[in-house]
């Protein structure tokens, strides 16, 4: 092993060497230890980790991100996959992870639905951190590789990376929603994070909008010429001329591993284990289902105080009916989440005191993550599903339950303010702060007739099973592919505005 000139650890044999890499927050692998007090490293479930995994082992790719410990400078390995570590310290954790990245950037990028916090130092550790990690993915990366981007934690990095290695052809990609000007101008920092994206070749957001706002405020910030047209979806990007360069920006709708998804939901075991939970619960006639991050984007609030009034209204059967609510722990130490919690499970226990049996909670709570084939089982088992977040970028639940309901069973709640709803427009959508609208959802969904149910289900599915996680990776790599057209192709068709 041999030091880069930071903390990382990269073996000497694997310096510039990959010809793809993929930098985010975090690596893909969580940290097990078995009850010998060995540590074995997990390779985690997510969709990203699915769908780049392929390209990562028939390219020499690498995966640069933090292990999620304290401290750590372990270099976990998985089986196949090389994996460069970026240690943090518990002081970095507290200001760029949990301060500038989950108490700034996470609450100024979803509505503000939180206060954000602005301090000078943990603007200063995320400006650290990102250099560390642009670091770390320019001594992975070989002569001329793809280098991919993830997310609002490393806004900076596309700049710092392409100041280190102009050579590299630089993806960038936004996992929640990028705000308005209105919200974005509050930032300090604002221009600085306008200018670090624009470091990519290509920015890629979950959906127009998004696409539209960073378009506007890199002619408002940072003084560049770009192009006037909308943007569409995988198609008609946008473009922003940085000197010579022509950084394109573009809308690509991420999705799920939806064919595994399906397949895994019809295995037997996973069916018995459905019928098995609705037993547990006392075969109610209705199961509905929230499976959230705790998060107060999710309205996990907004479901159980529409829930608490149709019980109040008695439209809704409290001895019939269950609620199960799945909420996965997630960053307990941010102010912000810690009252959310305690707000949350305040519902839980109003509604259970008022309507609940010794023998029968109408609200089922669990506070810790499901694995997977116990949440499949919830999907399978679940007759609506309720995703009400007050903004989401894209939400992958929404779409889980819809490639699991093969039976073409079950009904999906779906709030306007989430990136699927863009796509799934055969769900029972509703604005969640109407919580009328919200009700009337829920209770359409409740009593919808078989046939309509089977229609709606069958449009979801065509659209969730038509465009997985491996087409959303394939339509960004290949944009990605493709920028490499000189300054009068890049541009060619596309009427550009002066910054
Ligand atoms: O890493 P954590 O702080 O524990 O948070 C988990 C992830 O949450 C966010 O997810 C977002 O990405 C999803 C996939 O594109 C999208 O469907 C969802 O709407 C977003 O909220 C976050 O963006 C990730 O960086 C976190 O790792
Ligand atoms: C509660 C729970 C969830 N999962 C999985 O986590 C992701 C969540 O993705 P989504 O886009 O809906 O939202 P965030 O990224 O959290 O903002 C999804 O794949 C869930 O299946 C899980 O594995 N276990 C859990 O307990």
């Amino acid at each position: 092993m041999s030091s880069t000139g930071t903390d990382l650890q990269i073996d000497p044999d694997e310096l510039h060497t990959a010809d793809f890499v993929v930098v985010a927050n975090r690596l893909p692998v969580d940290k097990e230890t078995l009850p010998d007090g060995s540590i074995r490293w997990k390779r985690s479930p997510g969709g990203l980790v699915t769908a780049l995994e392929p390209i990562l082992r028939s390219q020499t790719g690498a995966w640069v991100g933090w292990s999620g410990v304290p401290d750590s400078h372990d270099n976990p390995v998985v089986d196949g996959l090389q994996l460069i570590s970026v240690p943090l310290s518990a002081s970095e954790i507290n200001e760029y992870y949990e301060g500038f990245s989950n108490a700034t950037l996470w609450p100024l990028y979803h509505d503000v639905l939180v206060k954000p916090e602005y301090h000078r130092e943990w603007w200063n550790a995320y400006v650290e951190v990102n250099r560390r990690f642009a670091e770390a993915a320019s001594a992975a990366a070989s002569d001329g590789a793809m280098v991919w981007i993830q997310d609002y934690q490393l806004q900076l990095v596309p700049k710092m990376l392409r100041m280190l290695r102009p050579d590299l052809k630089i993806g960038f990609f936004l996992h929640i929603p990028f705000p308005p000007v209105e919200l974005f101008m509050q930032l300090p920092w604002r221009t600085e994070i306008v200018e670090g994206l624009l470091g990519a070749d290509l920015i890629g957001f979950h959906l127009p909008g998004g696409a539209q706002n960073f378009l506007y405020l890199a002619r408002r910030l940072a003084g560049q010429a770009t192009s006037k047209g909308t943007v569409g979806v995988r198609s008609k990007f946008g473009v922003v001329q940085v000197g010579f360069r022509h950084v394109r920006v573009g809308a690509f709708p991420i999705s799920i591993d939806s064919g595994a998804l399906d397949a895994e939901s019809r295995s037997r075991k996973i069916r018995a284990r459905a019928a098995e939970i609705r037993t547990e619960l006392g075969n109610p006639s209705t199961i509905l289902l929230g499976v959230d991050r705790l998060d107060y984007t999710k309205g996990i609030d907004v479901r159980l105080q529409a829930l608490s009034e149709l019980l109040a209204e008695g439209r809704i059967d409290p001895s019939d009916t269950v609620m199960i609510q799945l909420a996965t722990p997630s960053r307990e130490r941010v102010d912000s989440y810690i009252q959310m919690r305690a707000g949350i499970e305040q519902l839980v226990g109003n509604i259970n005191g008022t309507y609940g049996e010794v023998a029968h909670q109408v609200v089922q709570y669990l506070h810790r993550p499901v694995d997977r084939d116990e949440l499949i089982a919830f999907f399978v088992a679940a007759d609506v599903m309720l995703v009400t977040p007050l903004r989401d970028g894209m939400n992958l639940v929404a779409k889980e339950y819809v490639a699991c309901r093969s039976d073409l069973g079950g009904a999906l709640v779906l709030s306007e303010f989430t990136g699927a709803a863009a796509e799934l427009r055969s769900a029972y959508q509703a604005n969640p702060y109407d919580l009328d609208g919200v009700k009337d959802a829920i209770m359409a969904a409740v009593n919808q007739d078989d046939e309509e149910g089977r229609r709606r289900m069958r449009a979801l599915r065509r659209q969730v099973l038509a465009h997985d996680v491996s087409r959303w990776a394939k339509s960004f790599l290949g944009a990605l592919g493709s920028t490499q057209e000189t300054a009068s192709s890049a541009n060619r068709g596309v009427d550009i505005v002066d910054g």
